[in-house]
């Protein structure tokens, strides 16, 4: 921050925890130090890196250690996405080549496996990334109800609503559609939903016949090491490996295989187009990206100020703002600007900060070791450029360590960082209008394509708007929060923020090639054949 900067944030003493606190005895430590590959923990020698939370170690005053995980080398690598490229064997492995009812018994003999060890994956979840023990519970509930909506899904049409499930006469062509694998899978996942998004790729992925490599976060990938005997009991050997460590490292070498047919990915778009550029032969690499969002909750004269107020808290301050689908920026009507900050700096202002075990608590300390400057930066370059800092005598923008204090921008204009740049963190920027016309220009600027929020009681003017956004995002929300869930309800995006619609069907889609079987409706031999087929056919077994 340069000296000029009006803005400066108080360091306070880090948020700790105390060596003879109930919680310090929960304290974890993962053992990543291994290889998971070809359906076993293999030895590692080599760079081992300590994971660290974003709570401090009041014995030793720095971020508690809480696991080590092994920097896989570039053989090692190599190694795992030749092991997934093994058990796919070009189509013809074992999992592949397995009837989607045995598939599905061997995920339902995973979840079995993962529910037993519940309670160990969501302390973990509350240490490393510091969700709250309702959000980490949630976390693990929600994968769970995701894979058995996905299993209900299938068994109800396993060409999920493609039609011909049975073979069916068009046009003198007797059809019968099931869905097939594609391939080698390498699955990336953010921080803030190590488990519930690498799973919402992973296991229709795998349900569909897929093999896969999963890169496991720097920060947040702990939970993934706690699973590897869930996965080793449940699933054939070299179904799934696991590759941890930077991916700047691991990452190019196994692109540079092409091995890889299919990359499952959430997180920035920096990374997602690195890796597509790094596949030799691009135009057969499938792709599902669901990337970052600058949603934009809109609040129009005639919004019940209460429902936008308390609807933009719960959006922009969720796990401190950690989400894709925080609404990052607020455009406000300058008629009712006034009212509706204060009412919402009130909100924002009850909300409980502290560590993550705390009853009631809202605001937990941030993971990412650079994110508290990052959000300083912005800070101080609107506040330099004329923005307000709303609650700075409440202690907006100070950091304990890492636990950031949240900040509300009041004043923001288009000429400041955070009115464009996503700051996946507790700042809330409020941009006053005068004229809807300027809000059509941001959206319109804008690279976000995932979801806005429109407060309005008046359907005339919620219209234009859902007009327009209707070909710029994926999700318009009336007089609520952005948001994912339910995960029935098509999850897109447009622009840079996806590439693939991540919901219970269309990820099994995703995932999955459709794939015909057919012959001459008139043929008598083929339509006596047609009718024994599913009685010898894995893949046109019935479930
Ligand atoms: N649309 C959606 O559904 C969601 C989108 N997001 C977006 O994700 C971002 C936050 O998550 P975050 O974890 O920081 O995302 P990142 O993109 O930093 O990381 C995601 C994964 O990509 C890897 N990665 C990052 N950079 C590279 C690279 N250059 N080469 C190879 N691999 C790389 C990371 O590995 P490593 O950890 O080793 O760096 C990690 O495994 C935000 O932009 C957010 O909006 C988050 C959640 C959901
Ligand atoms: O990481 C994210 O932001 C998720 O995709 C959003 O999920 P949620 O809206 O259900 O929290």
């Amino acid at each position: 921050m340069s000296t000029d900067d009006k803005y400066t944030c108080p360091t306070m003493p880090p948020a700790s925890v105390a060596v003879d606190s109930e919680w310090y005895a929960k304290k974890p430590m993962v053992d990543g130090v291994f290889r998971f590959v070809g359906g076993e923990r293999l030895p590692f020698s080599g760079e081992v890196i300590d994971v660290t939370s974003p709570i401090f170690d009041a014995a030793t005053g720095e971020r508690a250690v809480v696991g080590k995980v092994a920097q896989f080398s570039e053989e090692d690598s190599i190694a795992a996405v030749n092991a997934a490229a093994a058990a796919w064997d070009r189509g013809q492995g074992v999992w592949p080549q397995m009837s989607l009812a045995a598939r599905i018994a061997a995920i339902e003999a995973l979840v079995a496996n993962l529910t037993a060890i519940r309670g160990e994956l969501v302390n973990v979840l509350m240490w490393e990334i510091c969700k709250n023990t309702a959000d980490a519970a949630k976390e693990f509930d929600r994968t769970m109800d995701f894979i058995a909506l996905t299993i209900k899904e299938l068994k109800a049409d396993p060409t999920v609503r493609m039609g011909f499930a049975k073979f069916t006469e068009v046009s003198g062509v007797a059809c019968q559609v099931r869905r097939g694998p594609v391939g080698v899978m390498l699955g990336l996942a953010p921080f803030n939903y190590p488990l519930n998004e690498m799973y919402a790729m992973l296991i229709p992925a795998l349900l569909m016949g897929n093999t896969a490599v999963l890169k496991l976060p720097a920060t947040g990938g702990l939970v993934h090491l706690l699973t590897a005997d869930a996965f080793a009991a449940a699933l054939p050997p070299g179904v799934i490996n696991f590759v941890t460590g930077a991916g700047r490292k691991t990452m190019p070498p196994i692109m540079e295989t092409g091995l890889v047919d299919l990359i499952g990915f959430i997180g920035g778009t920096g990374a997602m187009d690195k890796l597509i550029k790094q596949h030799p032969e691009p135009h057969r690499l499938k792709v599902f990206a669901q990337l970052a969002g600058k949603n934009i909750g809109i609040v129009l004269p005639d919004a019940d100020l209460d429902v936008a107020a308390e609807q933009c808290m719960l959006g922009s301050t969720t796990y401190n703002g950690q989400r894709c689908t925080a609404i990052k920026l607020m455009m406000v009507h300058e008629s009712v600007a006034d009212a509706f900050v204060a009412k919402y700096a009130a909100k924002v202002g009850a909300l409980k900060a502290g560590l993550p075990w705390e009853d009631k608590v809202a605001i937990t300390p941030l993971p990412e070791p650079s994110k508290p400057a990052f959000l300083e930066g912005l800070i101080a370059d609107a506040v330099g450029k004329g923005a307000t800092l709303v609650n700075a005598k409440e202690g907006g923008g100070t950091r304990h360590g890492a636990l950031f204090i949240p900040a509300i921008l009041d004043g923001v204009t288009k000429s400041m960082r955070i009115f464009q740049e996503e700051q996946f963190g507790p700042v809330m920027p409020v941009a006053r209008y005068s004229d809807v016309a300027e809000v059509l220009a941001a959206l319109k600027a804008s690279w976000n394509g995932q979801q806005s929020a429109i407060f309005t009681s008046d359907p005339a003017k919620a219209a234009p708007l859902i007009d327009a956004l209707s070909s710029q995002v994926g999700r318009i929300n009336i007089n609520m929060q952005c948001g994912r869930s339910p995960d029935q309800v098509p999850f897109s995006g447009r622009r840079s923020s996806a590439m693939g619609t991540m919901s219970v069907a269309e990820a099994l889609r995703a995932f999955s090639v459709e794939t015909a079987v057919t012959y001459l409706a008139k043929d008598a031999t083929s339509v006596a054949l047609g009718g024994a087929l599913d009685q010898h056919s894995k893949f046109l077994a019935p479930l």
